[in-house]
This record gives structure tokens, C-alpha cells and sequence, in this order.
């Protein structure tokens, strides 16, 4: 069946200086897919999810979502540095619930939602703590809820576990998926480890360096939940190859 794409980008220029980084480049993203955006160093993964938050602005081109712009609908954003992304002088729970107060939610609403938001996840903390007193994942887990909490259309995950370590980096993709899995919500990442990006991806947006191009986007056609067992199943390991062959030629070029 064929399905609208849910964002579209079309003619997106954009230059830092002299290098161009984007020229003319066209793509759709499917709805309520989880897409890992992949490609060689500097080839402008971040930016393009950038341009497409509209953190930065565009040279020309359009980006828009079911036809609407980034400023008409709900989106969430996770930062790399989850140190500077919550408010010290704010707990966990408040640090969750913040965004509810620009949408003019009540206070008993907005208790509401963040009790059902920490019910889906498997959430360790105690939400009166203070971002100091937490661990590096726990402050990530507290910036992806507060990222979830105004029920975005699209959440954009910039590198969200590469200041994680090992141990609470698999807990986090699990927990990811599972948000994902229950809420649908299109899912953009930009992620430098190909295991990760394959393993939470649908599909996977393999870039050229700049000016980048799209080289291909498979789809990950592996069952979820996605588990340990994941990583010896012939099909993951298949589409991880081909991402890999073409990385390496980009890189190569
Ligand atoms: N604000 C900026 N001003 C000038 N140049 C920039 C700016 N942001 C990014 N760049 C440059 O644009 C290019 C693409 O950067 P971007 O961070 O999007 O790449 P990336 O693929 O995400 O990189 P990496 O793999 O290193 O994370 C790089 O050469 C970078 O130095």
C-alpha cells in the first residue's frame, strides 16, 4: 500500500562557509519508522537533522511534515551532552514535566503525564532527585522522557548514548525501543556505531560525503524486540555488511 511520506525534504541547499554540505538534496521519510542516519565523519548527519528541527536555518529548500512546518507541530529533541541539556535547579520529575508548562497543561495534568510517561519506561530514579545526584544514563533517560512528554510526532536523537557507558548504552537502546514500539513516533538517530544504528533502525539512511547524497536506504526487515540474539541473526548481520561495504567505499572516495 502506498503511504505518504511523513517528512519531505526537497531542494535542501545549505553551505558553511564554502564547503557545501547539502546541494539540492531531495528525501521522504516514512511515518512511525525508527531511521538511523549513517555515514562518513563530516558528511553531515548532524546537520541534516538539525535542518530538519530547524535548530539551523536552511540556505534554500523546503522541509515539511504531512505538509506542516517544524514550527506547527509537536517534535522532541535528545542532545549528545545530556550535562547541559536538563536544569540543575529543577528534580527529575519537574525536569520531565517542564515542556507541559509552554502548552498551558495544568499542574495536575501534567503530573498525570509524567506518572504514564515513567510507567512505560523501566525508570530506576527517584524523580525528586536533582541531575547531580543521578548517573550520566539516568540524567539521558530524564532528557529523553522530557523530550517525550509532549507526545511529539518526530523525536531526533543526536548521538544520545556516546557519552554513556557500555553497560547503560544497551539498557538505553532496549529502553528505546520499547518507547518506540509502544508510541509509533518517527524516530530520527544519528549514531557513529553501526551495531546500534542497524539494531534499532527500520531503515537505514546511508550517506556519500559532502555534498551528501542518500548512497541507499535499506530496511531492516528483523523481527522486534530486537535482543542479544539479535546480533547473530543472518539477516541483521547481512544488512550491517552491506552498510559497512558502503560506508567504507565513501570513506574510501
Ligand atoms: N555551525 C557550523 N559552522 C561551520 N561548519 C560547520 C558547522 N556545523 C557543522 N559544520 C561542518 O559541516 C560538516 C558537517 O558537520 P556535521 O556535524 O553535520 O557532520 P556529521 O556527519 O554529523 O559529523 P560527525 O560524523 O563528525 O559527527 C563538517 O565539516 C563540520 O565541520
Amino acid at each position: 500500500m502506498y503511504r505518504r511520506p511523513h517528512v519531505t525534504v526537497r531542494g535542501l541547499t545549505k553551505r558553511f562557509g564554502e564547503r557545501t554540505i547539502y546541494d539540492n538534496f531531495n528525501l521522504d521519510l516514512p511515518r512511525g519508522e525508527f531511521i538511523s542516519i549513517f555515514g562518513p565523519n563530516g558528511c553531515g548527519k548532524s546537520t541534516l537533522m538539525n535542518l530538519i528541527a530547524g535548530l539551523i536555518p536552511v540556505d534554500s529548500g523546503q522541509i515539511l511534515f504531512d505538509g506542516q512546518t517544524i514550527d506547527e507541530i509537536s517534535f522532541g529533541y535528545v542532545f549528545q551532552n545530556y550535562r547541559d541539556a536538563l536544569f540543575p535547579w529543577m528534580s527529575a520529575w519537574d525536569n520531565i514535566a517542564y515542556p507541559l508548562r509552554f502548552q498551558k497543561v495544568s499542574k495536575k495534568e501534567r503530573d498525570a503525564r509524567v506518572e504514564e510517561l515513567v510507567c512505560k519506561f523501566d525508570v530506576r530514579i527517584n524523580l525528586k532527585d536533582y541531575p547531580y545526584q543521578m548517573s550520566g544514563g539516568q540524567q539521558q533517560l530524564v532528557s529523553i522522557m522530557r523530550a517525550l512528554i509532549v507526545k511529539p510526532e518526530i523525536l531526533f536523537l543526536d548521538e544520545p548514548f556516546s557519552a554513556l557507558d557500555y553497560e547503560m548504552t544497551l539498557s538505553m537502546r532496549d529502553q528505546m525501543q520499547k518507547v518506540f514500539m509502544e508510541t509509533g513516533t518517527t524516530t530520527l538517530i544519528v549514531s557513529h556505531d553501526l551495531d546500534e544504528a542497524v539494531y534499532l533502525a527500520d531503515r537505514v539512511l546511508l550517506l556519500s560525503r559532502a555534498p551528501a547524497t542518500v548512497v541507499d536506504f535499506p530496511k531492516v526487515e528483523v523481527q522486534r524486540p530486537r535482543d542479544a540474539m539479535t546480533l547473530a541473526d543472518p539477516e541483521f548481520n547481512r544488512i550491517k555488511g552491506h552498510c559497512l561495504d558502503i560506508f567504507q567505499r565513501e570513506v574510501r572516495k
